[in-house]
C-alpha cells in the first residue's frame, strides 16, 4: 500500500501549541490534530506545509525545526506524518477544514482526543518539555 506524506506544524505562541479540530464530514472528523496537509509531488515539506496553513487557516509561521516522523497505519492509508516546530506569526484564522481551534499548554495535549497517528509526537513533545 502506497504511504500518504503529510505534514504538520507544532506551533508555537509563547508556551502554547495549537490544535485543530477537523470539521465532522472529514476524515478523522471531530479527531484534534496539529494542522498541515499532504504533501504534492515535487513540493518541499516545508512549502507544503506553508501552503496548507495559508489555504486551511490564512495563517504565517517561520518553520523551525523537524521534530519528529511517525508511520502510521489507519484502516485503509498508511500515512507518514513528518512534525516540524514552528513559530506563530500571524493568523486570520478563517476555518476551512476545521471547526474549532485552541491553544493547548504542552501537559493539557493527552487530554484532547487527538488523531491517532498524533498521540506519539504529544507524547514526545510531554516527554521533552523544553518549549
Ligand atoms: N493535517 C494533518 N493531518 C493528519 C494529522 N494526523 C493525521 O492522522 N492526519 C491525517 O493525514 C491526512 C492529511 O490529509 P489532509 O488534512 O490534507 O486531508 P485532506 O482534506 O486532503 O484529505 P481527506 O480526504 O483525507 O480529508 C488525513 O487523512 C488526516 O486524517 C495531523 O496532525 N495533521
Amino acid at each position: 500500500m502506497d504511504t500518504v506524506r503529510v505534514v504538520c506544524g507544532i506551533i508555537f505562541k509563547e508556551d502554547k501549541i495549537l490544535l485543530c479540530r477537523r470539521k465532522a464530514e472529514k476524515s478523522l472528523g471531530g479527531y484534534w490534530e496539529f494542522p498541515g496537509g499532504k504533501v504534492e509531488p515535487d513540493e518541499s515539506e516545508g512549502d507544503a506545509l506553508k501552503r496548507e496553513l495559508r489555504e486551511e487557516l490564512s495563517m504565517q509561521v517561520e518553520i523551525n525545526n523537524h521534530f519528529k516522523t511517525i508511520t502510521h497505519q489507519y484502516e485503509n492509508v498508511q500515512i507518514e506524518l513528518i512534525a516540524y516546530g514552528c513559530k506563530f506569526i500571524q493568523a486570520d484564522f478563517v476555518l476551512i477544514d476545521h471547526n474549532e481551534i485552541q491553544w493547548v499548554k504542552n501537559t493539557d495535549l493527552l487530554s484532547f482526543n487527538l488523531a491517532p497517528a498524533d498521540v506519539p509526537i504529544a507524547k514526545t513533545l510531554i516527554a521533552k518539555r523544553k518549549y
